[in-house]
């Protein structure tokens, strides 16, 4: 097909996605546990994500390059062919259209296998494709575990893998991709700083550390989970995190006014609360929460539900400042400077987001320009528009760059084929890609680099 032929069908399937996004939300509540409240959310990102891509697929273009004498040369852009998409269980549906939105856009064919914790909603994906015109056999799902994962990974006539779960998973995908020589996109974990200045609007502040906090159980990536709060401020802020913290509304995910689900499953429900205790050990106080939360609806009272939980007296060497928790918990730390909070900010393994609060705009930038994160919010957390590239530094993950013939499977939301792009918003630390040109090393500039004239 042609660029504005897939793009049709791209659209039709964003059209039917927006249609049914009632039943799709439901769906995806019952798959995960999140509440409905929010599973409308995803899939009003799912749909906008293929919107996105299917406004692409018309303008991807090759280059005419003249040489000496009156000779030319072109370029082309050609489909990668099977690309495999890996999925986590936090975003099934989101995550499935993130990958095959800019797969398809760019003439691939997509093997999807989601988490078998959360095998339905993208199964509905793919009927949605079909429906809309997409050929048979474009977009696969195949249900499956770890060794299916492997078996994807590994198979011959696969052209590139593209990731989204754990640090420890993504590892034995890029090394496997490694033994193919095939490109990999990795979207891992994350342990990301938030950091409020005495200056922060409080109200908002205290919004922005829910949001960083507990938004789908607190199993989001990106979640800004050390709270660096500036010792001027540290009780106040403490006292008006911990109140709205207490009023979050757990229990039915279906309901309306919900606003914590349960979380994916019993060992993981373990895993989190087995945390907090450690951290208790490590003599940190847990200030509210991180107990099991048994609703009253009798039919629910063996669900996977705990109490959001917020710890003080927190240190950076503790296990749950340290480590990825993937559950509602959130870690307060105090700082007195901006160059201390800085240092320790960065002082992780991780690097997917961070979130600063303040009234001041040159701290802002300043600040956010010196964390070694992907995506950085200002007076802001977790919103994450299609628009925008998405994926970290360090383990947290890699940004792969354009090639020729597909463009990111999830990670670089840029015109594949751009020879550069640049990302310079407000709240995003710059980054600028090079682009492939044939003989060419690809490689990923620090903005700072490209403005010294390095680049
Ligand atoms: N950066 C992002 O965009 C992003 C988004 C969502 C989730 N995550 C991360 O995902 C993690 C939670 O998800 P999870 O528990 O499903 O992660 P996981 O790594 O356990 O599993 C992810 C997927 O990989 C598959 N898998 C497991 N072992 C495999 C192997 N050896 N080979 C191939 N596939 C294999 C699983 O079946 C699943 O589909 C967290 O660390 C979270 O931060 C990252
Ligand atoms: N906004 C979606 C972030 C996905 C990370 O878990």
């Amino acid at each position: 097909m042609s660029g504005m032929e897939r793009c049709r069908v791209m659209l039709e399937a964003a059209r039917i996605i927006r249609e049914q996004r009632e039943e799709i939300a439901t769906m995806e509540t019952i798959n995960n546990g999140k509440s409905i409240f929010e599973a409308r959310v995803d899939i009003d990102i799912s749909w906008q994500c293929l919107e996105y891509y299917a406004g692409l697929a018309g303008s991807l273009a090759g280059e005419h390059i003249q040489l000496p004498g009156g000779s030319f040369g072109y370029t082309r852009r050609e489909p990668l062919g099977v690309c495999v998409g890996i999925g986590a269980w936090n975003y099934p549906f989101q995550i499935a259209c993130w990958k095959s939105g800019p797969a398809l856009a760019c003439g691939n064919a997509m093997v999807f296998k989601p988490s078998p914790f959360t095998p339905i909603s993208v199964v509905r994906l793919a009927e949605i494709f079909t429906e809309a015109g997409v050929p048979k056999g474009l977009f696969n799902v195949v249900q499956g575990g770890a060794a299916t994962g492997q078996f994807l990974c590994q198979h011959p006539d696969v052209a590139k893998i593209s990731f989204t779960g754990s640090v420890p998973t993504g590892m034995k995908i890029m090394e496997m991709a490694a033994k193919g020589i095939k490109p990999v996109t990795l979207e891992l974990g994350g342990k990301s700083p938030l950091i409020i200045f005495s200056d922060a609007d409080l109200e908002n502040a205290v919004k922005g550390a829910l949001m960083a906090n507990f938004l789908t159980q607190g199993e989001v990536c990106c979640n800004g989970t050390r709270v660096f709060v500036e010792r001027k401020i540290l009780d106040t802020f403490t006292k008006e995190v911990v109140k709205r913290t207490q009023k979050i509304k757990i229990g039915d995910p279906l309901l309306e006014d919900t606003r914590m689900g349960a979380l994916i499953n019993r060992p993981h429900l373990n895993r989190v609360q087995g945390f907090i205790k450690q951290a208790k050990e490590q003599g940190a106080e847990v200030l509210c929460g991180g107990d099991l939360y048994v609703p009253d609806d009798q039919k629910l009272k063996n669900g996977y539900y705990m109490r959001p939980c917020v710890l003080g007296n927190c240190k950076d060497d503790m296990t749950c400042v340290k480590e990825e928790i993937f559950g509602p918990v959130m870690a307060i730390l105090p700082f007195d400077t901006e160059e201390e909070v800085v240092e320790r900010a960065n002082a992780t393994k991780f690097g997917l987001a961070g979130g600063v609060f303040t009234r001041d705009i040159q701290k802002a930038h300043r600040v956010v320009a010196a964390l070694k994160a992907g995506m950085c919010f200002i007076n802001n957390y977790n919103v994450s528009p299609v628009e925008l590239p998405f994926g970290g530094y360090k383990s947290s993950g890699e940004l792969c760059v354009t090639s020729p013939g597909t463009c990111q499977l999830q990670g670089l939301r840029v015109a594949p084929g751009t020879a550069w792009s640049c990302v310079l918003t407000p709240a995003l630390p710059c980054r600028i890609w090079q682009g492939e040109r044939p003989g060419s090393h690809r490689v990923l500039l620090a903005a700072e680099d490209c403005l010294r004239g390095d680049g």
